[in-house]
């Protein structure tokens, strides 16, 4: 990529394909120039003000024009690029855009590279690198969530607590270096407790971001919820109920359901695949054996089991033995046929959290819904205050190893090593926190970002 060039570069901003309307975007230091050659205004004035949409023609010559577009001029710095930039706003389709922009190029632009006008509202200083990945993250979102969590890239969240741990952790860099600087005065042991205070503090908000990768993958890539339990419970029937049509197979017989069966259900914007599995037990008929075993192999791949059991009959000891098989920290016990009329469960399960509902007339599915939500975004949320989620992995790269410093930093400290040393990690922990944001990014970091942009961003 050409850093630093200054060339004018254009785009389509848009996909040329069927629409009505395709833009083409321009930045640099000729938009304005090749506005006024390429561009023939319907009312004649004499200037372009900023900011305003001009009808006319577009094309080298006004008696031949390419087409007849909208087009804005906007002037640095108050822009995208933070340069100069014009917008054409043409008629969609495959030709039209094709023939401005080649007309643009033989006056002088140049393509844009793939996320090339980020970058440049990156370079010029607008937004910094995780806005940038921000504004990445929201073109290829593939759920509200996943557009809600790039959204608050794009507005700076992460660069506003980096920058809070950078403010940190400058200050104790600040007191150590007074140190280094000042040997034969002693350390005060209030010094003392802030360095240590103030470095574990950072650690902890640095834990806590990297939680929030975690949480974050579940938020952006779906979530696997399991149902399980012994046979007949009702878990195809809430399959069923959860789909709102009639998937799987029910039928009063135990051991209907044989094999493992999943499907997608979008849970207000968080993705869910449900899986319903043949009803856990000792059974001699091998295909029901064998159904049984892939069912238990799905328990590991589950982010939650939905643990069911048959609320009218109350637990027998195929239930235990089921439940036995399961991390409870993912398990959400769910009571089926309540329309039935419920007993009372086992002390034993006071503990888990639990949803009564009827799969059949579909009282309290709503509730499970929510209570799914809740389950990982609670979780997530818990992890990190404001809903910051870290999504990238570069960022928990960075994470990671601005952590490993901090803690060298406090090994160093905790051993009596000279301050130098404790000087040096932390400065390395500040280098990595500034990966994030660009600051301290180097060249071939910045090269593999924004090749991943697509062409006009
Ligand atoms: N037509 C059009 N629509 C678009 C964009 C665009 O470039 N053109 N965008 C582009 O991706 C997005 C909007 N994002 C933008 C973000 C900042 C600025 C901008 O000019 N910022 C300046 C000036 C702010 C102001 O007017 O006060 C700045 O922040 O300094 C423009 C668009 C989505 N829609
Ligand atoms: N009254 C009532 N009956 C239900 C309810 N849910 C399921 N049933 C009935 O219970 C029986 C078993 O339902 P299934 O959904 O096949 O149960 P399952 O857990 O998938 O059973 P297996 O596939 O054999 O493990 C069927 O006759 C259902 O109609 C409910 O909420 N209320
Ligand atoms: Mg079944």
């Amino acid at each position: 990529m050409d850093y630093g060039d200054r060339a004018t570069i254009a785009a389509p901003a848009t996909v040329f394909g069927q629409g009505g309307i395709g833009i083409i975007r321009i930045s640099g230091a000729l938009a304005l120039p090749l506005l006024e050659r390429l561009f023939h205004p319907r009312r004649k004035n004499k200037k372009f003000s900023s900011h305003r949409l001009y009808l006319g023609n577009f094309g080298l010559s006004a008696e031949e024009p390419i087409d007849e577009v909208m087009a804005v001029f906007m002037r640095a710095p108050h822009t995208y690029t933070r340069e100069d930039v014009v917008e054409i706003h043409c008629h969609g389709g495959a030709v039209v855009g094709r023939r401005i922009l080649e007309a643009l190029v033989e006056q002088g632009a140049r393509l844009a590279h793939p996320g090339e006008f980020t970058l440049r509202a990156f370079l010029n200083g607008r937004i910094d690198l995780s806005q940038a990945e921000g504004v990445m993250q929201l073109i290829n979102a593939q759920s509200v969530l996943g557009q809600r969590l790039a959204m608050r890239h794009l507005q700076g969240a992460l660069s506003e607590r980096c920058s809070a741990l950078r403010e940190t952790l400058c200050d104790v860099l600040s007191v150590v270096e007074a140190w280094i600087d000042f040997p034969e005065e002693d350390l005060d042991p209030s010094s003392e407790n802030r360095i240590r205070s103030h470095l574990q503090e950072s650690l902890g908000q640095v834990k806590q971001l990297l939680e929030s990768f975690e949480s974050g993958r579940v938020l952006r890539e779906g979530v696997a919820v399991l149902i399980l339990g012994r046979p007949n419970v009702g878990k195809s029937s809430l399959l069923n109920a959860l789909l709102g049509s009639e998937r799987a197979i029910v039928t009063d017989l135990p051991g209907t359901t044989r094999d493992t069966l999943e499907e997608q259900i979008d849970l207000q914007g968080l993705r869910a695949r449900f899986i319903d599995s043949a009803g856990l037990r000792d059974s001699s008929d091998p295909v029901e054996q064998e159904g049984v075993r892939r069912s238990r192999d799905k328990i590991a791949e589950a982010d939650l089991v939905l643990f069911m059991v048959d609320g009218n009959q109350g637990l027998t000891d195929e239930d235990f033995g089921a439940l036995g098989l399961c991390d409870f920290h993912k398990v959400l016990l769910v009571v089926n046929k309540s329309d039935l009329g419920l007993c009372d469960l086992d002390s034993d399960l006071q503990s888990l959290p639990r949803v009564h509902l009827s799969a059949k007339t579909g009282q309290g599915l709503d509730d499970l819904r929510s209570r799914i939500r809740e389950f990982f975004l609670d979780a997530s949320e818990d992890s990190c205050g404001e809903g910051l989620f870290v999504t990238e992995e570069r960022h928990y790269d960075c994470l990671v190893r601005c952590s490993e410093s901090l803690h060298r930093a406090l090994g160093a400290h905790d051993d009596g090593l000279s301050l130098e040393f404790v000087a040096l990690d932390i400065r390395q922990g500040l280098d990595h926190l500034g990966e994030i944001t660009g600051e301290t990014a180097p060249e071939e970091i910045l090269q593999r970002i924004f090749e991943r942009f697509c062409i006009g961003k």
